[in-house]
């Protein structure tokens, strides 16, 4: 897999080359290019923001200087991602689709956002995504952007260890993980559930699912009412 960003704070992106995905480009997994947006302004302040149409507060940022840069970092077949507030959450399920992609190309906004008409230029070559990891709002897309990446990245077969998986992730079967333990066997007057130490792994497994659906009830039942929309295959923010 390739993976592009364009960001006008690439330094931000840094810390990518640590962990998981470090071991990825190590492993020749993964290819990772990082690129300043303001490397395809032609004025000599370097802008890449006005203001914006019908007033407001903030700026946008221009449609020239990111339809430049796309045209150039993003190929017909690659699937372009906007982190934005305004966009489809992005789930587990969409870590799963975004893994299977050849070359991902990440558009990191600021300010008020990119104006709409690069999504729509973009769009009539290559398939856009415009993702949301929350709703809250950020200053810029490259926190999103991190997130994103890890949690797609960790996905891709040789990344995770042996002793790493992802297939008991929290999530992967629509459910919370359940509590997890290590020795000592008892710390602070607190032991580890028996069962554990039962060498018996078809109630182990079970007892992790009861546990597993006990919290996915308390903290989030709103996993158990049924599918709920992601940036997925079908969904073209
Ligand atoms: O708040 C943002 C600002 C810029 C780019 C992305 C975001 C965002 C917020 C939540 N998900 O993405």
């Amino acid at each position: 897999m390739r993976i592009d960003i364009v960001s006008i704070f690439p330094d931000y992106l840094a810390p990518l080359r640590l962990s998981l995905p470090g071991k990825a480009i190590d492993r020749g997994i993964l290819e990772l290019g990082v690129h300043d947006l303001r490397s395809w302004t032609r004025d000599v302040h370097r802008s890449v923001d006005d203001t914006p149409y019908g007033g407001g507060p903030g700026m946008v940022m221009r449609p020239d200087v990111w339809g430049e840069c796309l045209d150039d970092v993003c190929p017909d077949d690659a699937l372009l991602v906007v982190p934005t507030p305004a966009g489809v959450p992005f789930t587990q399920a969409t870590a799963e689709e975004f893994s299977t992609e050849s070359h991902l190309v990440f558009a990191c906004g600021r300010y008020e956002g990119i104006d709409q008409r690069v999504f729509d230029d973009a769009a009539r070559r290559v398939r856009v995504r415009e993702v949301s990891i929350g709703d809250f709002v950020l200053i810029g897309g490259e926190v999103a952007v991190m997130a994103m990446i890890e949690a797609t990245v960790r996905l891709i077969p040789g990344v995770l260890g042996n002793n790493e998986s992802h297939e008991q992730d929290s999530f992967s079967d629509g459910i919370l993980e359940g509590p997890a333990y290590t020795r000592p066997q008892q710390w602070r007057g607190l032991s580890v559930p028996p069962v554990l130490l039962s060498g018996d792994h078809a109630r182990i497994a079970a007892w992790r699912h009861e546990q597993g659906l006990a919290r996915t009830e308390a903290l989030r039942p709103d996993l158990l009412a049924g599918p709920t929309v992601s940036a997925g295959p079908d969904h073209t923010a």
